[in-house]
């Protein structure tokens, strides 16, 4: 069997990818320091390390003992408002930690690396096109999303240079189950888990931002499409809609059957009015589309929380 490392794997996104690998019996081998994953969210069936993508001694031990064929790194700091607070250690773990990842990479002979990057963050406000293609000139407004961007350069670098073939994937906003709904994470998890436990919903602003709202099954299925079909270009993972705040509540109001109205609040500094992402590259160089409505989707989602939370009660 190939080796494969998923960094970030007992994440949100990062555990939606091993199980997909799992599925297709290629059991991966998960690296995750457990900073924001959670043991609960990996499949037992992974061969799994609890570290740290910035301790370059441990990841070389795993490199030299595993000699992984591909790498799937979705290990990341994930929140843009902690990015903002502190851009170095945005920068330590998400640009120094993957140059960890990628010299190790080529030491070892890794024949392709598939970067989790943003499509939300990288191009900022200021686009010619909505929904946005990967033609967009990135301007991100953000130390996370200067990060990312950072290193789809680096990996261009290290392509040119190296051979290293890489894939980076630039994703709209994801959901699905396992997002952790504390502290900066997603709306979705976070407006599913305060409608079933009854509490207050807040809705930043006059709730008219509009996201594209991308099933977490469809993201990790384009990881893997992109292991198996294309080799050095970046690629955004979305699903061409816009949903606004206001209807996203209305849609999980509904499924939930919560009674209260939102509460609105202040807008959020730095939010983004709109982001929605063209796919159509994704379609066509890896036959990829995003195949789970965002009602379905949603549904999926709730009933989720709603089992998380009874087993807790
Ligand atoms: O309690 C909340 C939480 C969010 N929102 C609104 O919901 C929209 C979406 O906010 P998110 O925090 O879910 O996502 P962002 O669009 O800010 O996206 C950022 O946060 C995401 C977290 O899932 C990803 O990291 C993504 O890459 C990054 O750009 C925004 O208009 C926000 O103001 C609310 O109204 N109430």
């Amino acid at each position: 069997m190939e080796n494969i490392v998923v960094t970030g794997g007992a994440g949100f996104i990062g555990s939606h990818v091993v199980n997909e690998l799992i599925e297709k019996n290629m059991g991966p081998i998960v690296i995750d320091n457990l900073s924001s994953g959670k043991i609960e969210n990996l499949d037992p069936r992974a061969l799994f390390y609890q570290q740290d993508i910035t301790d370059l001694e441990m990841m070389e031990r795993v490199f030299m003992l595993h000699k992984p064929r591909y790498v799937f790194h979705l290990a990341a700091q994930i929140s843009v408002s902690q990015s903002v607070k502190d851009p170095i250690e945005d920068a330590r773990i998400n640009i120094l930690g993957t140059l960890n990842l990628l010299n190790l990479s080529v030491k070892y002979g890794v024949e392709k690396f598939i970067f989790s990057s943003t499509g939300g963050a990288i191009y900022g406000d200021d686009v010619s096109e909505i929904p946005t293609s990967e033609k967009e000139f990135p301007k991100p407004f953000s130390p996370y999303g200067i990060a990312k961007f950072s290193v789809e350069n680096y990996l261009r670098f290290y392509s040119e240079q190296y051979g290293l073939k890489y894939v980076a994937l630039r994703y709209a906003n994801v959901y699905g189950e396992r997002q952790d709904p504390h502290g900066e994470a997603g709306v979705v998890a976070i407006f599913s888990k305060r409608m079933l436990a009854n509490d207050e919903v807040i809705i930043f602003g006059d709730g008219e931002n509009v996201r594209d709202y991308v099933y977490a099954g469809d993201v990790a299925h384009a990881n893997v499409l992109a292991m198996e079909k294309v080799e050095n270009e970046v690629i955004n993972i979305g699903t061409g809609i816009g949903t606004s705040v206001n209807e996203l509540f209305a849609l999980l109001k509904e499924i939930t059957g919560y009674q209260k109205e939102p509460v609105y609040a202040d807008p959020r500094p730095g939010d983004l009015r709109k982001s929605i992402l063209k796919w159509d590259k994704a379609k066509e160089l890896m036959g990829w589309e995003p195949t789970v409505k965002l009602e379905d989707g949603l549904v999926k989602t709730v009933e989720f929380f709603r089992t998380e939370m009874g087993a807790s009660e």
